[in-house]
């Protein structure tokens, strides 16, 4: 298998990273966005570690740059991905650099020996890119409807990085008048150069649209060893006395009951207890955390609020709430002909289905302090999801 040469102190690599990412949806530029835990960026450049890079960049992000890439020469982008990687050739000319690999900043996922192949293929043509053959069957399409085949023999996707001899490339662009090139081997095309088709990989795919992120994490999560699935669990278990009163809030649901339960908000046992629960799948402590007792504001406060601050702590976190789990235990009210009614309630807040949470209840035989009346337990248990 070819290797990156011991002395590549003259193969320069440009990650042009300028693009806006209009097509990868709302949030900021997709190059900016995390990918396992880091951006999209850093594992860019993380692919072509112990070479020389230069980084185009959109004026906007210069101080997202500096943080991720210190150190790593910035040029400022252009109107278009040619514009850009000319402006990164043009900064970089002169300084002794006779290869380089022009690499969008967009494909994090490039492996070291495409690479490689790549700096190898440099030996035999000024030039060398990587592709993958066209397998599906491609048509021609107008309106919605197919209008004809087209022989997929000697198509190919094209990726990036591709390679060429420096002087060659510089020159090509310096040529080209429009600069709307879609890469840079139909630069070196229209200059005359020999492109060699290096063998390209699936997993250097480019993000593009919103749907490839998850691919891309579901790439990383095989090479890393990580599931891709991150699933977490967690428990919570709540007490509350009971006191004079004439009902009882339980899961969402106002029971009339000749007692009430004493606590400094509504009390209301078994939401405490879930909330528990996914703030212990988070790592996040417990309610008293987000919302102390001590506090006069969250005096007689309905316990949605505690609920939906943890289940929106998940979501922050990239997770949703896979089910739920929780059981109440009390001689009286009897829940059975409320259960329903509280996993609708608990499932509204959370904004799930709510055949995903459960509320049973169990007495304890007239034991403890349950037994005897004197308030209500409730356990509670929540699986929170990654994918
Ligand atoms: N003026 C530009 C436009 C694009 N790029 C870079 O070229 C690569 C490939 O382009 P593309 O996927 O089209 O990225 P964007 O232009 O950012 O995306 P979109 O077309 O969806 O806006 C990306 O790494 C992008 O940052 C660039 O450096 N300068
Ligand atoms: C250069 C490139 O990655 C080759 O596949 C691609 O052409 C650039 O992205 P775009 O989506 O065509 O702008």
């Amino acid at each position: 298998m070819p290797q990156i040469p011991p002395d590549a102190s003259t193969i320069l690599v440009v990650i042009t990273a300028a693009g806006r990412g209009t097509r990868a949806g709302d949030g900021p530029p997709k190059q900016w966005r995390d990918l396992g835990g880091k951006p999209v960026l850093a594992h860019t450049l993380a692919a072509f570690a112990g070479l020389p890079v230069v980084l185009t960049i959109h004026p906007e992000d210069r101080a997202l740059a500096e943080a991720i890439a210190p150190g790593v020469p910035l040029v400022e982008g252009g109107r278009t991905r040619a514009e850009s990687i000319r402006n990164a050739l043009e900064a970089m000319a002169g300084k002794g650099f006779t290869r380089v690999l022009i690499h969008d900043g967009a494909r994090p996922l490039t492996s070291p020996a495409l690479i490689a192949r790549l700096i190898a293929a440099l030996d035999e043509a000024p030039a060398a890119a990587p592709a993958l053959a066209v397998t599906d069957a491609l048509w021609r399409g107008r309106d919605g409807r197919v209008m004809g085949l087209q022989p997929r023999d000697g198509l190919f996707r094209a990726q990036t990085p591709q390679a060429f001899h420096f002087d060659a490339i510089l020159a090509a662009h310096r040529a080209d008048r429009q600069g709307t090139a879609a890469d840079d081997v139909e630069l070196a095309r229209a200059a005359g150069l020999d492109v060699l088709i290096v063998g390209g990989e699936e997993d250097n795919l480019k993000l593009t649209f919103p749907g490839d992120f998850a691919r891309a994490e579901a790439i990383l999560a095989r090479r890393t060893g990580a599931p891709a699935m991150d699933v977490r669990m967690g428990n919570g278990y709540d007490v509350h006395a009971f006191t004079e009163g004439d009902h009882v809030w339980l899961c969402g649901v106002k029971i009339a009951h000749d007692r009430g339960l004493l606590g400094h908000s509504d009390a209301d046992v078994g939401m405490h207890a879930l909330t528990d629960a996914i703030y212990g799948a988070l790592a996040m402590g417990d309610i008293g955390r987000h919302f102390p007792p001590s506090d006069p504001q969250w005096k007689g406060a309905a316990s949605h609020i505690f609920l939906s601050h943890a289940v929106k702590s998940a979501a922050g976190q990239g997770y949703r709430i896979g089910n739920c789990d929780v059981t109440l235990v009390c001689e009286r009210p009897k829940i059975g002909p409320h259960a329903a009614a509280m996993q609708e309630a608990l499932a509204r807040i959370i904004g799930c289905d709510p055949a995903r949470i459960s509320v049973k209840a169990t007495t304890s035989e007239r034991l403890g302090f349950t037994g005897r009346e004197e308030g209500i337990a409730a356990l509670a248990t929540a699986v929170l999801v990654k994918e």
